[in-house]
């Protein structure tokens, strides 16, 4: 991401001229108080938001076009999990289903069976719990599921923003061990958004601080001094 500034209204952006670069397999960690607009930042990176400014680069490509307008051999090479997986899943559909929803979307109907049994147990999602609803399961499990729907297409990017904020530790930690068993066997690079340093740098090959992404402190009227570098 190369300057990007973005934002609900033109007049006031939230994410003001954000540099960031994630290598191929790399694990970049985005550490910034709340409310400052990472998951804004995160949301233009998985092409959901569409910035007011500044460029995105995709495998060294620029994009052009966010959300449905972006081409779909973009959209499935980024995968992505919220804070909430009560917000991003179809509270309709079984598990099974959420999890097997994009191959259906994109056409790969035939690849359902192997691939649900293969993250059934890459998640930890026993067959009764991936026959439920999301009100029938705890938050942990449904985020189980959501990031199996994030695997399920062999996206060579995740996001992750704040995917554990909700967890326990343990869970925390099986999500972590399944996002980096994943990364190690494909090679997918990763953005973590979160506000926990300790996590983060557990977690990533670097953490970067909001403040040197976008060259100011979050919010306030300090906002705009310019930093003394650039994000790598
Ligand atoms: N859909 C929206 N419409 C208008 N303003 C929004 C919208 N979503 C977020 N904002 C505002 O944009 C700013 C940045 O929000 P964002 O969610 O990107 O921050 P964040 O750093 O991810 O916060 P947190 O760590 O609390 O999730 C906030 O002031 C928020 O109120």
């Amino acid at each position: 991401m190369r300057a990007i500034t973005a934002g609900y209204d033109r007049r006031a952006p939230v994410v003001r001229d954000a540099t960031l670069t994630v290598a191929p397999g790399e694990s970049v960690g985005l550490l910034g108080p709340s409310g400052c607009g990472k998951s804004t930042l995160a949301r233009v990176a998985a092409l959901l938001h569409r910035p007011d400014a500044g460029t995105l680069l995709l495998d060294g490509a620029p994009v052009h076009r966010w959300r449905h307008r972006a081409p779909r051999e973009l959209r499935t090479a980024v995968g992505v999990v919220f804070q909430q997986p009560r917000l991003s899943a179809d509270p309709r559909l079984r598990l099974t289903d959420l999890i097997a929803e994009p191959l259906r979307a994109t056409g790969r109907r035939a690849a359902v069976p192997v691939r649900m049994a293969e993250l059934a147990e890459t998640v930890g999602l026993t067959p009764d719990l991936l026959a439920r609803r999301p009100h029938e399961v705890s938050d942990g499990q449904l985020q189980r599921a959501c990031v199996a729907r994030a695997l399920v297409l062999r996206p060579r990017w995740l996001i992750c923003d704040e995917m554990t904020a909700m967890l326990d530790a343990s869970t925390t930690a099986a999500l972590v061990g399944v996002v980096e068993d994943y990364r190690a066997s494909t090679g997918a690079g990763l953005l973590a958004v979160g506000h926990d340093r300790t996590l983060l740098d557990r977690w990533c090959d670097r953490t970067a601080d909001w403040e040197t992404v976008t060259g100011r402190s979050c919010g306030g009227p300090g906002a705009g001094a310019p930093a003394g570098k650039a994000a790598s």
